[in-house]
């Protein structure tokens, strides 16, 4: 049985929801699931914009074949090689054995990487500025390397004024028949993973997803159709603004997020003696996050969203405690940067976290590490409550 939507009368998502799938990329956890989005546009030469996962092979068929209503495949635009998009290209290929893959160089060369087939006479080459006409729509391919993978380009397609964007602009989040943005609870279910998906799939590419934007403005665009997630309509300014923000590593938020590992409770504690001492001195809606508990792509998520960070970590053989080394090592390889940063350490015998969390965030661009640190020996001791004090009153006024 088929699960389609249309998105205009002869365009036709022929997506998949996926909610077995526990990890995307076989990293990040999707309890709320996600969507692998294809669309199916029919007109004099029928075109389908990318395929799926390999996960939803048997729906995506049913869905297709349905929406094809005995037609046959022209072209497969591939905009992205990412195998859950691009796991059906093969069986597409025997299916409709006219049909011609559209692709950049790049595009095809990782087709033959990742396939045994045999593309010869099957291929469609095209370059940033080309254009594709298949009856009353047109394609305009546009080169957006890096936002995502090399291969990446998107397509405007000038009737609709649709832009289809391959990962842009995509969420975590199976669509639960809610294809487009004002059919979704946004605020409450798609912000937070819209963020987590940016910071965490694209994150690190914040210039090339500047390039991308600026190239996107050249057209009037009416709608976008991501890869993952809901088509937007009514709210492209919003995720465009989103997009910009995050791609140039501005915070979204004027808000402090601590991010604290602790192996006994006591770092913990100070955690707690700091956030009421912060919320004291006027600032609101604090989050706490414990490293070993919170996964890593909630915590850059949050990177992502807030101003201000406090970094607290016990000291561990040595070293940083190695949730927390796991954060600092995600957030310098996503290129979180331009961030307030406050650093409070704990130990038994040598506490030196502190210095070597100081040292990891000197690798990232533009943190502005807070001149105070709080080093605790083993318990944080109420003679210390001046200290603390301090040390939450120079966040606070940085805020
Ligand atoms: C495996 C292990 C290694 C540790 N290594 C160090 C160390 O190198 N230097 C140090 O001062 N304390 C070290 N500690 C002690 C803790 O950092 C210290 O007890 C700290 O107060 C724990 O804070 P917590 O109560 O928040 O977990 C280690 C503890 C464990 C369990």
């Amino acid at each position: 049985m088929q699960s389609t939507r249309k998105v205009t009368e002869d365009i036709i998502w022929v997506g998949c929801d996926d909610r077995r799938t526990a990890l995307f990329e076989n990293l990040f956890p999707i309890p709320r699931g996600v969507s692998y989005n294809s669309y199916l546009i029919l007109d004099e030469k029928v075109t389908v914009m990318d395929t799926v996962d390999a996960s939803v092979t048997a729906q995506y068929l049913d869905n297709l074949t349905y929406a094809l209503a005995g037609r046959s495949v022209d072209y497969l635009v591939i905009q992205h090689m990412e195998p859950d998009h691009c796991a059906n290209i093969e069986e597409l290929m025997k299916r409709y054995p006219q049909m011609k893959v559209v692709g950049n160089a790049k595009t095809i060369q990782m087709i033959q990487q990742f396939f045994a087939i045999d593309t010869d006479n099957r291929v469609v080459l095209v370059k940033e500025g080309d254009t594709l006409s298949t009856g009353k729509h047109t394609l305009h391919f546009v080169m957006a390397p890096m936002v995502h993978w090399p291969e990446v380009m998107v397509s405007y397609e000038e009737t609709t004024k649709i832009l289809f964007a391959a990962d842009a602009f995509g969420t975590f989040g199976a669509l639960n028949g809610g294809l487009f943005d004002d059919e979704v609870d946004l605020d409450a279910e798609w912000v937070k993973d819209a963020r987590r998906y940016y910071s965490n799939i694209v994150g690190k590419y914040g210039m090339q997803v500047q390039a991308l934007l600026k190239k996107a403005a050249a057209f009037d665009i009416q709608m976008i159709c991501s890869l993952h997630g809901p088509v937007w309509r009514e709210k492209i300014a919003w995720v465009v603004e989103k997009y910009d923000l995050w791609s140039r590593y501005e915070p979204e938020d004027r808000a402090v997020a601590i991010f604290y590992g602790s192996i006994y409770g006591h770092t913990e504690q100070a955690v707690n003696a700091l956030a009421c001492a912060l919320a004291e001195k006027g600032v609101k809606r604090i989050k706490a996050y414990d490293v070993s508990t919170t996964h890593v792509s909630e915590l850059i998520a949050e990177c992502f969203r807030c101003s201000h960070i406090v970094l607290a970590s016990p000291t561990y053989n040595g070293g940083i405690y190695p949730p927390m080394e796991n954060l600092l090592t995600d957030m310098k390889a996503l290129a979180v940067q331009k961030r307030t940063v406050a650093v409070m350490d704990n130990g038994t015998w040598a506490p030196t976290a502190g210095k070597q969390i100081v040292k990891c965030l000197e690798e990232m661009k533009e943190m502005n590490v807070l001149d105070l640190k709080l080093s605790i020996k083993s318990a944080l001791k109420q003679e210390r409550a001046e200290e603390l004090d301090a040390f939450a009153k120079q966040i606070a006024d940085a805020l």
